[in-house]
């Protein structure tokens, strides 16, 4: 048993807060909104995000940094992406040195073009920052649906340390030391499920959903190879898994918020229909920035960028992406003659 905290107790902070406990953990929940703390300790359970699934009564739900943060063996970042840097600032003066902490948020930030982990160690720098992702939503961690994901830490033992805390028997975690990579799929991925529930609200089929996923995978790789990533992460669970998940699941925000973009719905209306955050939305600008930065050609992102964020038709933007200049599936392959 050791002391956690999860940080942000929207549906995947609450989600992994009982997978915690129920791995017999003292686990404490906070968040910075008075109101999703008065519903958590009124109902024991998040009724807005993650109705019918009840909060163990050993979970203790605060909206006190100090009491989050004081001696806790592991603290896990769970806010939304545009709230990590904040979170960060505001807790670091609790941290301890050498705190351990694990991001399980997924996005780049626009105004630095930073990931979550970067603005972690900017912020809280004498705290040991570790990554938690892969294909995992909420609705299903929370009711003990098998799961898969990845820890990626620059120390082995941190690695399975919080390997250790994590894994149930519904909850199997995998280690790597590839940060960024894990980082950037569990990013880029966003995005692509825009792109993939736009295609499914025009009315589109399996083949298209598939050519962007196959695409997007692509991109992704392409980018994050070129930051740093290695080219095996994007095959793995925040790679491939994690776009598979977001690309044709239900209760993907992403999809969603594209599906609804697709059927003529602004970014803005999707956005609040969808009443979770759509995180492909945040990244999506600092993803085109990091593709143009580093001269990697990143069309499908570029597309959902003027549909999001120029006004373009979601039509407009699926011929121009079929309409592209021919070209070679792998750049890198040689031809025999
Ligand atoms: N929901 C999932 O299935 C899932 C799975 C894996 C990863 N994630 C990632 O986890 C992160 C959180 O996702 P979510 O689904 O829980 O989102 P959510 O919209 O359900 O909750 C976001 C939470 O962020 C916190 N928050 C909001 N405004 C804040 C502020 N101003 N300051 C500090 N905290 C604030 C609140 O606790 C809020 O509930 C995202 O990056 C998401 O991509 C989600
Ligand atoms: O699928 P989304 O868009 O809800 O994103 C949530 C998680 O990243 C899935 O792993």
């Amino acid at each position: 048993m050791v002391k956690v905290s999860v940080l942000g107790a929207g549906s995947w902070g609450t989600a992994l807060a009982i997978l915690l406990a129920n791995n017999g953990h003292e686990v404490t929940l906070w968040s910075l909104l008075e109101d999703e703390v008065e519903l958590l300790r009124t109902h024991r359970e998040q009724t807005d995000k993650l109705p019918g699934v009840k909060l163990p009564n050993s979970i203790v739900i605060t909206s006190d940094l100090n009491e989050a943060c004081k001696g806790k063996d592991l603290i896990v970042f769970a806010v939304a992406s545009p709230f990590v840097r904040s979170t960060a600032k505001l807790s670091a003066p609790y941290i301890r040195d050498n705190q351990i902490i694990v991001n399980v948020a997924k996005g780049i930030e626009e105004a630095t073009l930073s990931t979550l982990s970067e603005i972690l160690n900017d912020e809280i720098p004498n705290a040991e920052i570790a990554v938690l992702s892969g294909p995992s939503h909420a609705e299903e961690v929370s009711r003990g649906i098998p799961t898969t994901c990845v820890v990626g830490a620059e120390s082995k033992d941190t690695a399975h340390f919080i390997q250790d805390i994590f894994m149930s028997d519904k909850f199997r975690v995998y280690t790597s030391p590839d940060i960024i990579g894990i980082e950037l799929g569990g990013s880029l991925k966003n995005v692509i499920a825009l792109a993939a529930g736009i295609a499914d609200g025009l009315g589109f089929g399996d083949n298209t959903k598939a050519a962007l996923m196959t695409r997007g995978i692509a991109e992704m790789s392409r980018l994050g190879v070129a930051l740093g990533g290695r080219r095996e992460t994007f095959a793995g669970l925040s790679g491939v898994g994690d776009l598979i998940v977001t690309c044709t699941s239900k209760h993907s925000r992403n999809r969603n918020a594209g599906f609804l973009i697709g059927e003529g719905y602004s970014m803005q209306e999707a956005m609040d229909k969808v009443h979770q955050v759509v995180e492909g939305v945040y990244s999506a600008k600092a993803a085109l920035a990091l593709a143009r930065k580093h001269d990697i050609q990143m069309p499908i992102v570029e597309q959902i960028n003027q549909v999001l964020f120029e006004n373009k038709s979601a039509k407009d933007a699926v011929d121009d992406l079929l309409l592209r200049d021919k070209t070679r599936e792998y750049s890198d392959l040689e031809w025999k003659k």
